[in-house]
């Protein structure tokens, strides 16, 4: 492993140095992660040992800055503090040394087990609970970057399913791509679309409309709201885009499950042949774990 210097900020900290251990090594492959891993993660390996006194495996997350940085710098590989509004996910910011930083979307894990006692995660409260100064062993970072549509102009759909939000997973990469759209400044690029992001809430944002926190909601009928639901509500919105000049570029996160469930639910068109136009034209990605 190769030792070298990093910062690490939280929404109400100041950046200040600490000393990291990084490495290029892949992960190890007992991490439980997609097969078809494109999106960009770190390894964290938490400070500590476990029940068998080994030292804690690495936990993997993913990289919510853009390729500009949260610096502007273009030395960042990152996650955004308008994140930081959503209840109970930590943004950290880490700086691994003068020419890579990396923010993270963190959630934290505490569950109650099935013997009442309360539990938590190892990996996920480490990180929200470091300070400026601690000392962080991280691995990569590894896998490429979920894509941004090529063209300014687009429709970009963005999905991201509750259960990945609630781990702060799904919502890491699209925080890059919004910040991206709405905060840099680049002189080729001007994002001119329209962007939709379901299920996110508390945005700041005046570029967001609405927001959809599947279960959390109810529907017209006073239902639980899940976020089919909600896409049927705005299906005729959102559908009117694809008679627009420009296609629309789906990116979306979430579970085989939910994915199956998604697809027919709110498109009246021939959904099959249209996410194979899609396809071709490298306009439809999706991550699923
Ligand atoms: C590709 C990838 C990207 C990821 N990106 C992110 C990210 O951006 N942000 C993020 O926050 N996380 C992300 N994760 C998840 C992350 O890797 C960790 O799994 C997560 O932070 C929990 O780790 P922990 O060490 O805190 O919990 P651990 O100590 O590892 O505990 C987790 C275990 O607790 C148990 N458990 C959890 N909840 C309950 C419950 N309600 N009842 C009973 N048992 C329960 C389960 O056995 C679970 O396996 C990602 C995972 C992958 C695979």
């Amino acid at each position: 492993m190769q030792a070298s210097s990093f910062h690490c900020r939280n929404a109400s900290s100041k950046v200040a140095p600490i000393r990291a251990e990084v490495s290029t090594e892949a992960p190890p492959k007992k991490e439980k992660h997609s097969k078809k891993q494109e999106e960009g993660v770190v390894g964290i390996i938490p400070d500590g040992i476990d029940k068998n006194g080994k030292p804690h495996k690495l936990r993997l997350y993913s990289i919510a800055s853009s390729a500009l940085g949260d610096l502007d710098d273009s030395k960042t590989v990152r996650l955004a503090p308008f994140l930081c509004s959503l209840e109970e996910i930590h943004s950290s910011f880490v700086d691994f040394d003068a020419s890579l930083q990396v923010s993270l979307c963190v959630k934290r894990l505490v569950y109650t087990n099935d013997q009442g006692e309360v539990v938590k995660g190892v990996c996920s409260n480490f990180l929200c609970d470091l300070t400026p100064g601690a000392e962080v062993k991280i691995i990569g970072p590894v896998g490429k970057e979920m894509l941004m549509p090529k063209d300014p102009n687009t429709t970009i759909i963005m999905v991201v399913c509750a259960c990945l939000l609630a781990t702060g997973t799904g919502i890491a990469p699209f925080r890059s791509f919004l910040w991206k759209m709405f905060f840099e400044k680049h002189d080729d690029y001007k994002f001119n679309g329209l962007a939709w992001l379901y299920l996110v809430k508390g945005m700041p944002h005046e570029h967001v409309v609405d927001y959809a926190v599947s279960r959390e909601q109810t529907n017209a009928q006073g239902e639980k709201m899940y976020i089919q639901t909600q896409m049927a509500e705005y299906a005729r919105k959102s559908c009117g885009s694809f008679s627009r000049r420009t296609t629309p570029t789906y990116t979306c996160v979430g579970s085989r499950e939910w994915r199956k469930a998604l697809t027919p639910s709110w498109a009246r068109i021939d959904w099959v042949e249209y996410e194979r136009q899609l396809k071709r034209a490298e306009q439809w990605n999706v991550e699923v774990y």
